[in-house]
């Protein structure tokens, strides 16, 4: 294995239920997910859709009601909460929404670095990377020195991002880190992502509104009503099988057939499978 090395991470069936004193709240009704060592990956969807709950079920702060969730070779539904809690420190970063939330602000960054990295030596015992070359991954070099509060919004959200790869994990776990930036904040921040997969293989899921987040890091994941609505790749979209055998469209597409429509399934000689909207003998539209 290299020095660093990304995690791969699949949902079966994954179901969230939040229950309060006002009634369940079903957050995710069934998502299946695949995401390969090393992917980047964009979770993006309506307020209110699932994707925050998804980035903190595979982060281990939430188990799920229902289904797998596993990163690398750890389910993690059957780790103790003291065996999560080290995979976090360790193989899992995450950076929750408000930079401000994953740091301590009157300390420097060499210190904010610092206290992440002993708490993973602590229970790893790995070697750890050289400060100075987790703030190169992030656009931040020399500025170890410079108290958190001191930093302007986008090298703090960027700082935010060093802490959460200080003990080198395998997944980054990211929550809308663009959102309170300007464009110029936004593109630094995509490319300290991008420098942090590309040079240590990270596997780096983000849940993000900007839609220019979504197209650079080439795969989108649309989270609807709870599950997988469609995906996008390098700008290309796709239709997707659930795990209980529904095909999810994009939603401009499913607005063009209303519940109910019928398609004809036609089997090609060459083996593949065409969807003609209509049933065989009547009226209907063109090809799906
Ligand atoms: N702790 C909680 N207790 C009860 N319900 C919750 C809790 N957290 C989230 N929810 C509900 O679960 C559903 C999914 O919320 P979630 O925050 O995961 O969506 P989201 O797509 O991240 O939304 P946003 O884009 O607004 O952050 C929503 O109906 C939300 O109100």
């Amino acid at each position: 294995m290299s020095e660093h090395s990304g995690l791969a991470v699949a949902c079966r069936r994954v179901v969230q239920i939040y229950r309060g004193e006002g009634g369940d709240v079903v957050a995710l009704s069934g998502v299946d997910l695949t995401i390969a060592q090393g992917e980047m990956v964009a979770l993006v969807g309506p307020s209110g859709s699932g994707k925050s709950t998804l980035i903190a079920l595979l982060g281990g702060l939430l188990r799920p009601s229902a289904g797998r969730v596993s990163v690398g070779t750890f389910d993690l539904g059957r780790l103790s909460d003291r065996e999560i809690s080290r995979l976090r420190g360790t193989q899992i970063g995450i950076v929750l929404q408000g930079a401000s939330r994953n740091l301590l602000p009157y300390a420097s960054l060499y210190r904010n670095i610092w206290l992440a990295q002993r708490r993973a030596a602590a229970t790893s015992g790995i070697a750890l990377d050289d400060p100075e070359r987790v703030l190169d991954l992030v656009g931040l070099p020399g500025k170890g020195g410079v108290l958190l509060r001191d930093l302007p919004p986008g090298a703090r959200q960027r700082a935010a991002l060093a802490v959460g790869v200080a003990a080198s994990p395998g997944l980054l776990l990211v929550d809308e880190p663009t959102s309170q930036l300007d464009s110029a904040g936004r593109d630094e921040v995509i490319a300290a992502l991008e420098t942090i997969n590309a040079e240590r293989g990270t596997t780096v899921v983000v849940v993000t509104h900007d839609t220019e987040v979504g197209s650079r890091l080439g795969r989108v994941v649309t989270i609807r009503d709870g599950r997988v609505g469609a995906e996008g790749r390098n700008g290309k979209d796709f239709a997707v099988v659930a795990g209980d055998g529904t095909v999810q469209l994009p939603p401009d597409v499913l607005e063009e057939f209303p519940p109910g429509t019928l398609f004809t399934i036609d089997h090609a000689e060459d083996g593949s499978v065409t969807l003609v909207v209509g049933s065989s003998g009547t009226a209907g539209g063109g090809g799906a």
